[in-house]
């Protein structure tokens, strides 16, 4: 993707006097104004809201701006490379698309179009365990594109390991365990709209599909619903797990593993020693600590702890190109995005979330090119200058 930013702006420009009336938004914050028109209360804030009063979700984004851009000039950057290499595969971007549940609740066809926008970008897509869609459904739906697969640890280690090797089988090529969420927080604004999605069914397609799942069960998820969703909610995760328990993921799976979730270094150093391949610094978009550290203000620290070790990415509050350019500055290799492509899927479906990711990129070649670098992985703090 040689100077993708170029193409891009040359494409909107092209529409140049009479553009189209009904094109879809460039602004980050008009495509949340636009979700938040087309989705009921409780389903926008689901997506939009974090835990408590929010702060952390407000830190992540303040963690960005602290950090400024310090441009180079006269250095040819004329052609750019924006591809990243991981566990021994190129990737033609450093974004991914994060693992998002429930995605029904957002448009009708959930995480399938958001998949297929994925597909066409060549970006990968990290299926959640709490999709609409089977695990297998949504592999199916992109090919043999890039795609991962994020694991919410059961409390039934049978389920847990049935998971994996569903996941292997069905193509994904990484596995992403989120350790933020074996509870849900406490989330205000959910709590005021008395609304949780899988409570209604929404987000338990991998689960209602497998066999070690509805071992469990007396009678058929499809007989009573309401039971299944029951054992759902009790098993769903895991606040007795411990460091030591990670040999069992090793056990089930071939699959490389990224640990999500991580914020303090010493957890980083932990994971190195536990021999996982990866972390993804994140506080869940805000949706789990409130209070706790900026994603990006915890990034230089954890990859200083993992000393070059294991590939360190992160996500949580990425919103536009800079901020891409900004964290693999500080040691990221590649980013997640959570909210803009949910937004995107809320306005137009697959090609919404394609249009996010595509301004993004975009954005994020033009912003490499302008501080004077011609690839991502030449970025480092050297870059950037931190506010005082
Ligand atoms: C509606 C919603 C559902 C989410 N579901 C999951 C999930 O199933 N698994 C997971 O690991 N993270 C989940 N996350 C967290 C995202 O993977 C990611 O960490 C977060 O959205 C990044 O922050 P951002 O939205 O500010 O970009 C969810 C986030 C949102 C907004
Ligand atoms: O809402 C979330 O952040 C999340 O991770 C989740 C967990 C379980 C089901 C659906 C989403």
């Amino acid at each position: 993707m040689k100077n993708f930013g170029n193409q891009v702006q040359f494409k909107v420009y092209q529409n140049m006097p009479s553009p189209d009336p009904n094109r879809l938004p460039v602004v980050y914050e008009e495509w949340e104004e636009r979700a938040r028109e087309v989705l009921e209360e409780g389903p926008f804030y689901y997506v939009a809201g974090g835990a408590g009063g929010e702060s952390t979700m407000q830190a992540n984004l303040q963690a960005f701006q602290r950090w400024k851009i310090v441009p180079r000039m006269l250095r040819n950057v004329e052609e750019r490379d924006i591809s990243i290499e991981l566990f021994g595969q190129g990737y033609s971007s450093p974004l991914l698309l994060a693992p998002i549940g429930v995605q029904s609740i957002i448009h009708p066809e959930g995480e399938i179009a958001a998949a297929r926008a994925c597909a066409a970008m060549k970006i990968p897509y990290i299926a959640s365990s709490a999709s609409t869609k089977p695990m297998e459904e949504i592999a199916e739906s992109m090919g043999d594109a890039p795609k991962w697969f994020q694991l919410y640890w059961n409390k039934d280690p049978e389920v847990t390991a049935s998971f994996l090797t569903r996941a292997e089988e069905a193509g994904y090529s990484a596995i992403v365990v989120t350790l933020d969420t074996a509870m849900m927080a406490w989330r205000e604004q959910d709590l005021k709209n008395v609304y949780l999605p899988f409570l209604i069914g929404e987000g338990v397609g991998n689960y209602f599909t497998d066999p070690a799942f509805c071992s469990n069960l007396e009678e058929s998820p499809e007989e009573d619903p309401a039971a299944a969703i029951m054992h759902w909610t009790q098993t769903f995760g895991n606040p007795s797990l411990t460091w030591e328990d990670l040999a069992f993921l090793r056990k089930h799976t071939s699959l490389p593993i990224l640990l999500k979730g991580i914020l303090h270094p010493d957890d980083a150093k932990l994971a190195v020693e536990h021999g996982v391949d990866g972390i993804i610094v994140s506080n869940h978009g805000g949706r789990q600590v409130d209070g706790a550290i900026g994603a990006l203000e915890a990034l230089p620290q954890v990859c200083e702890a993992v000393e070059g070790k294991i590939p360190v990415l992160m996500d949580s509050g990425i919103r536009r190109g800079s901020d891409v350019v900004k964290a693999l500055a500080l040691g990221a290799k590649a980013v997640l995005v959570g909210r803009p492509c949910m937004y995107g899927l809320a306005v137009a479906g697959e090609e919404g979330v394609r249009e996010v990711l595509q301004n993004m990129l975009a954005d994020t070649d033009l912003t490499l090119a302008l501080a004077g670098e011609r690839a991502i992985r030449e970025l480092n703090q050297s870059n950037l200058k931190k506010d005082e």
